[in-house]
């Protein structure tokens, strides 16, 4: 994908108004196609074959009525329509759609819901509107499908009067698309409004022809994804009977957003000092309700034109609605509410909701925002053993260095100095970012990290490897990832992890410290990863108790599954991502 189109410049596919988005039907809105839910593309140019009204639109369309559509709804439309014709990261393209429309706090926690909550459950809509019209999803006009999502989930999921819901659709169809698609929207919209939402959900259920696919399409996940959550509970010591309610947890809690989660790096931020100030400034605040996923780092990556800067990042970044604050520039920052300490991390903060920009340490880089797994990870291997000063630390994956940041600033009260590798330029410009707050930033490499160890031969005490991974532990963060993934991403990069473990094997000391951290629960990039490196790797590799090392950390708050030395964390059990983390000492 283009730096342009990850920016969200030149979608083709919503913009500002009436123009470009009118070409539906064949043409579509950019012709990377649409993946269906099992992540696979189905039909090009986000039409696929037309039926019906959508087979006789005009050639041009239907100009829209200046002011007709709520800003909210249009930016929504816009947002979800890139992220389906141009790969575009919805967390990254919302802030700026909102700060583009000048939109009020309140219209943007609006966008808000509706863009992350129509691409969350879009698998599920995508069943209802199939019902509903009576025609598969795939031969619904991309333009229109969009619509027909945005409605859906405003019909079954919001409180909006259905009136509006419906009128509001029509009305976006109109500037989308064709005017004869205008009365198809009206009719399955319409169609949708005469059963209730608890029908929809019960035949939904009796349309699936296998329990797996019943849990894919009332979860809105694909069914490579529940099965591969459900072989990843077992492997973390779920018992059978169990399982399928824990399943059922992980599935609803990658649909719920999460808090915003801070971390306050150690030695230049206090996070009871932290406390105090939210404190301070909340009265001011209204800080309810969602609003889009802002990161200081989340859009320096859009204005660099990072690299996946929202996808497989492992960064903690939130990207979710309910983390971060209103229009990029508007003025108008939500202070975050009443932050309470992290139950796990020590150097955590959680607060409901807020804008993390609204905090002068976050602005000032000593305050971070990251998720609590992250921090955990970056701990586990800070915190393994005490630091003797003059150690030497990689951080062999580093971008957009969340734990970089982490790992300096505790290397740094000890005396240890870190070297940070990314290998993609634009992400490793924001590992430099996100430690240009310490007194020492770590020196950041761009190398492939896969030729380090040679490069290096046993040069460091401790390694991070963070490894780049499916993230299909960060959902909950990524409303559309879990419809980007599939199957063949797993063998790529299981092949690149391992290739990353081996190398910083060979880079690391004698008695030194290597972590292997993933922000996935697929076994095969967790579980099976450990199991490799220490058959490669029978005489050099030990494996640690990384459970003792974190209930050490968290001073035994946090509940784990296997008897096992790894760390696997869930959404469900312990409001992380589903990071793994495995320690090993090298012999
Ligand atoms: C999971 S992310 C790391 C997240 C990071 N540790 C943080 O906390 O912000 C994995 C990173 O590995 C990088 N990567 C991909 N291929 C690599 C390679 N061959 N060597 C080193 N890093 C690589 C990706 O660009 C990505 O930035």
């Amino acid at each position: 994908m283009s730096d342009e189109r990850r920016r969200g410049g030149g979608t083709g596919s919503g913009g500002s108004g009436q123009g470009g988005s009118g070409q539906s039907g064949s043409g579509g809105s950019g012709g990377s196609g649409r993946r269906g839910h099992d992540g696979r593309r189905t039909g090009g140019g986000g039409g696929g074959q037309q039926r019906g009204p959508e087979r006789r639109k005009p050639a041009t369309p239907a100009p829209s009525r200046p002011g007709a559509v709520q800003p909210a709804r249009r930016v929504a439309l816009d947002v979800i329509a890139a992220v389906r014709a141009d790969d575009a990261y919805a967390n990254l393209l919302l802030p700026v759609r909102i700060a583009d429309a000048r939109l009020s706090p309140a219209d943007a926690g609006l966008a808000t819901e509706l863009t992350y909550g129509t691409l969350r459950r879009r698998g599920y809509y995508d069943r209802v509107i199939e019902l509903a019209s009576g025609r598969p999803i795939d031969e619904i006009d991309g333009a229109v499908r969009d619509v027909l999502e945005l409605g859906a989930h405003q019909l079954l999921s919001m409180r909006v009067a259905q009136h509006a819901a419906v009128n509001e659709s029509v009305e976006l169809t109109r500037a989308v698309a064709s005017r004869s698609a205008t009365g198809f929207v009206n009719g399955v919209l319409r169609g949708i409004t005469r059963t209730p939402a608890e029908e929809w959900l019960e035949r939904v259920t009796d349309s699936a022809e296998s329990d797996d696919e019943r849990l894919a399409l009332t979860s809105s996940h694909p069914a490579w994804i529940v099965r591969a959550f459900r072989r990843a509970l077992v492997a973390d010591g779920v018992p059978e009977a169990e399982v399928p309610a824990e399943l059922d947890a992980l599935l609803e809690a990658d649909n719920t957003p999460a808090r915003l989660s801070l971390v306050a790096l150690p030695g230049l931020a206090a996070r009871e000092a932290l406390e105090r100030d939210a404190t301070a400034a909340a009265p001011g605040s209204d800080g309810s309700g969602d609003a889009p996923g802002e990161h200081p780092d989340a859009l320096e990556a859009v204005l660099a034109g990072a690299s996946d800067p929202a996808d497989d990042d492992g960064s903690g970044f939130d990207a979710a609605p309910s983390a971060s604050g209103t229009a990029v520039g508007d003025g108008e920052r939500r202070v975050p509410a009443a932050f309470e300490p992290a139950p796990l991390s020590p150097l955590g903060l959680v607060a409901p909701t807020g804008d993390p920009a609204s905090i002068p340490a976050v602005r000032a880089g000593t305050v971070r925002v990251q998720d609590e797994g992250s921090q955990l990870a970056a701990l586990a291997l800070t915190r393994a053993r005490p630091i003797t000063a003059g150690e030497r630390w990689l951080d062999l994956c580093a971008g957009p260095g969340g734990k970089t940041a982490v790992l300096a600033a505790e290397a740094g009260l000890a005396g240890a100095t870190v070297i940070a590798n990314e290998p993609i330029a634009a992400r490793a410009g924001l590992v430099r970012r996100a430690v240009a707050a310490l007194p020492e930033p770590p020196v950041v490499w761009e190398r492939d990290g896969t030729r380090l160890g040679r490069e290096n031969d046993e040069g460091f005490d401790r390694i991070l490897v963070d490894a780049p991974c499916t993230g299909l532990g960060a959902l909950r963060r990524r409303p559309e990832a879990r419809w980007r993934k599939t199957p063949a991403d797993v063998a790529e990069l299981v092949a690149l992890q391992q290739q990353l473990i081996d190398a910083a094997v060979a880079a690391l000391k004698p008695g030194g410290l290597l972590a292997y951290v993933t922000c996935s629960p697929h076994v095969a990039e967790t579980r099976g990863q450990v199991q490799g490196a220490l058959r490669r790797w029978p005489d050099t590799l030990v494996q640690l108790p990384a459970q003792d090392v974190l209930r050490e950390i968290t001073g035994g708050a946090v509940e784990l599954g296997a008897d096992d030395p790894a760390v696997q964390l869930w959404p469900h059990r312990n409001t992380t991502d589903a990071m793994f983390i495995a320690l090993f000492e090298k012999r």
